[in-house]
């Protein structure tokens, strides 16, 4: 599976998204954009779902969505099958989003962060491993 990092948002994420693009690919990662390509208003659906699709599909492992709030970008992935997105506001809520629940989107809430704890953050959510054990058990039960 690929270790390329899939990021996509809305507008309200778009300053945020071009930052951490360039912040990830100095630090060595690659990162496959799925937009939007400016801050012009749009409708974060449009650009979530089709970057769940590739994770669901297999060609991309994990990935970063920011929208204003974190809400409205999470709340699109999770209706994906595939996809466990987690909103996080903090180090160690990344570090639990995937210790425990083995998610595989990071979601940023872009207004009410800054800009230095989203970089950190997100390294956190890429470099924590999945605990398993019971949380395997209980993450197994979420399809319905
Ligand atoms: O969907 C959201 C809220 O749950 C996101 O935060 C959006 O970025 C936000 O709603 C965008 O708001 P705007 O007034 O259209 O810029």
């Amino acid at each position: 599976m690929s270790d390329i990092i899939a990021i996509g948002g809305d507008h309200a994420g778009y300053e945020y998204k071009q930052r951490l693009i360039a912040a990830l690919k100095e630090k060595g990662y690659t990162v496959r954009d799925f937009g939007p390509n400016s801050n012009a208003s749009v409708d974060y659906p449009d650009y979530i779902h089709p970057l769940c699709q590739s994770i669901e599909a297999g060609e991309l492992k994990r990935g970063v969505i920011l929208c204003g709030s974190g809400n409205g970008v999470a709340i699109t992935a999770n209706k994906h099958q595939g996809i466990r997105a987690a909103i996080c506001w903090n180090e160690e809520l990344a570090a639990l989003s995937r210790q425990h629940n083995d998610a595989n989107l990071i979601s940023i809430p872009a207004r009410f962060v800054d800009f230095e704890l989203v970089v950190r953050m997100v390294e956190t959510f890429l470099q924590t491993e999945f605990e398993g054990g019971r949380h395997a058990t209980r993450v197994s039960k979420i399809p319905c």
